[in-house]
């Protein structure tokens, strides 16, 4: 947190020196009314009440203006320090490997980048400059209060261990019930983005009735638990409170005897009370300000672990940048697994060499699409390593290596964007020729022209006012643009007609004389295009010597298992 302060030290200070200015003129104003009552109107002195009137007014106009000016000095390190630990967060995100997105919901990650990030603008900004203010004012007020009257003094010392034994009796509690409300609010930002973003899944299944209930469910769970925590708020604000009102109660009486017996003035005792009653106010404030600090402290905490997390994959020190690459591949005694209790792939040993399709085939679930992972980095092998131009992947830049690698995958992702935009991805000095061409490849410029804003129609969330094959047509329009020495292909023709499908394999076929293409799929007719076919079966790779004879071999397994369908019951 020290770090992000620095980047706005200048407006701490300011700051730190307005309350202190500010704390000085709210101090005096009591002492200006003892002035007021003793000397203006006790002794009828016109001319002390007028001047005591103009600094009084002078004083209340200071003490405003310097809030103000607080507000504006708060508001810009708000702006700072807070749009910097959002952009680290979102920044650190996308840095984060495959493995953390895998066990983490989008609306809870969202949840954090907003709501505890807010958390943490509240605890900084307003509880500990109030905090400090507060604990300023109290120092300042007691050394006056026993300037003033040491038996008033020693009055008000007996109220703090109350306050103590009050702060002791909810602080626990409320920490506890504010991590709750948080870890129920993050699940329910994740149940709600996902039931939103499934929502045609939920529809067209009528799964409504459990999934929509599970997350009413969640919505009362969270809002009871923060009515909880709200509840035990009012209780320690209220004994608070009680212990503010007993207090005056017994300095009124202690410091009315003293006026009726003459050792105290009418003006000492409106100053005194002032000061008593600035004294409970900054001391219940500080009070309620601890117990909030504990609510908030959990969601900091969580803004500053995700900050603190290290993603699994990362630049090794001496890493590499590789400007260009050949695209010659080798695999060496590669292992992998998501977890120790299951193997996907085992003692893999391969080369590729540039200019080369090579087809990676194999039934559901083998582990194809891990296989592909493992070379833009999306994981590390757990074992063996993969090279690429003789340079292990582990010591290049991920930034420079993920440079040459365009990944096709089953799921199109396109933004909210127009199509051209979503063709060029943030690409600069890309001419509309170009892309344009790459469109006429992937086989989408047609379709594009026939929608009424062509290139700069717009796709919906997703893309969802495309079809499956018109987005999928756009990604590949997106990595043939980028013009990558590396193309994987994870099954992404297999939503296209056939006619679209054979000739964006011919125009991969064509591009790949430079590159290596790795295309997964479960189609026959795609290994016509492959140079070289992989079988994935039970953690090995092995490579087919005969294309001709395999796709034979696979034709007839698919012939059986269709008739052993048909003629099962
Ligand atoms: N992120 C992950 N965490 C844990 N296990 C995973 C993960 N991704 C995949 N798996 C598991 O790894 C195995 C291989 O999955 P993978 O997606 O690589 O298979 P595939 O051959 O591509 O399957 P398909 O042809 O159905 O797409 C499966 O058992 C799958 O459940």
């Amino acid at each position: 947190m020290i770090k992000y302060l620095r980047i706005c030290g200048k407006e701490t200070v300011y700051s730190l020196f307005i309350i202190m200015v500010a704390t000085a003129t709210t101090v005096i104003l009591p002492l200006m009314y003892q002035n007021l009552v003793d000397i203006g109107i006790m002794n009828k002195n016109l001319n002390v009440l007028l001047w005591n009137l103009g600094f009084l007014v002078l004083l209340t106009l200071l003490r405003e203006l310097f809030d103000l000016l607080h507000t504006i000095v708060t508001s810009s390190i708000r702006t700072k320090v807070f749009s910097k630990i959002r952009m680290d967060i979102y920044g650190h995100l996308q840095k984060m490997s495959l493995s953390y997105y895998a066990s983490k919901q989008t609306g809870s990650l969202v949840a954090r980048i907003i709501n505890d990030v807010d958390s943490l603008e509240h605890l900084l900004i307003e509880k500990f400059l109030n905090l400090f203010k507060n604990l300023l004012m109290i120092v300042i007020i007691m050394t006056i209060i026993f300037r003033f009257n040491h038996n008033i003094a020693f009055m008000c010392f007996v109220f703090f261990p109350l306050f103590i034994i009050f702060f002791k009796l909810f602080t626990t509690t409320v920490y506890n019930m504010s991590y709750q409300v948080i870890e129920k609010q993050e699940k329910l930002m994740g149940s709600l983005q996902e039931g939103i973003s499934g929502f045609e899944t939920i529809q067209s299944y009528d799964v409504d009735k459990s999934n929509v209930e599970a997350t009413y469910k969640k919505i009362a769970e969270t809002e009871h638990t923060k009515k909880r925590l709200n509840i035990k708020k009012a209780m320690s604000e209220f004994s608070s409170v009680s212990i503010s009102i007993f207090s005056l109660v017994l300095l009124w009486g202690y410091g009315g005897y003293k006026v009726l017996n003459g050792t105290m003035s009418i003006g000492g005792l409106i100053a005194i009370s002032y000061y008593v009653n600035f004294l409970l106010e900054y001391t219940t404030d500080t009070f309620n300000l601890v117990i909030n600090m504990r609510i908030s402290f959990p969601a900091a905490k969580r803004v500053f672990d995700i900050l603190d997390l290290e993603p699994e994959i990362k630049d090794s020190e001496h890493a590499v940048e590789m400007h260009t690459i050949q695209g010659n591949m080798v695999w060496k005694n590669v292992d992998f697994c998501y977890s120790a209790d299951k193997n996907i792939l085992k003692n893999v040993n391969l080369t590729f060499e540039s200019g080369s399709l090579n087809a990676i085939v194999g039934e559901s679930g083998q582990g194809k699409t891990s296989f592909i992972r493992l070379i833009p980095r999306f994981y590390d092998p757990v074992e063996g390593d993969i090279f690429l131009d003789g340079i292990n992947l582990k010591d290049i830049k991920i930034d420079s290596l993920r440079k040459h690698i365009a990944v096709i995958t089953q799921d199109t992702f396109l933004f909210n964007a127009s199509i051209k935009s979503n063709i060029v991805l943030g690409r600069q000095q890309v001419s509309m020729n170009q892309i344009i061409s790459a469109a006429i490849m992937a086989n989408a410029h047609d379709f594009i022209m026939s929608l009424p804003e062509g290139y700069d129609t717009i796709v919906g969330e997703r893309g969802t006012k495309l079809s499956g094959g018109q987005k999928k047509r756009i990604a590949i329009a997106r990595a043939i643009l980028f013009d990558p020495k590396i193309i994987i292909l994870d099954e992404a023709t297999a939503d296209l007609d056939e006619v679209t499908e054979q000739s964006i394999l011919h125009a991969m076929k064509r591009i790949s004389k430079d590159k290596i293409v790795f295309m997964i799929t479960h189609k026959i007719s795609n290994l016509s295009f492959a140079d070289r076919v992989f079988v994935l079966s039970g953690g090995a790779v092995t490579e087919c010597d005969d294309i001709d004879i395999y796709k034979k071999s696979l034709a007839m397994k698919q012939i059986e298992n269709n008739v052993t369908k048909l003629v099962s019951p």
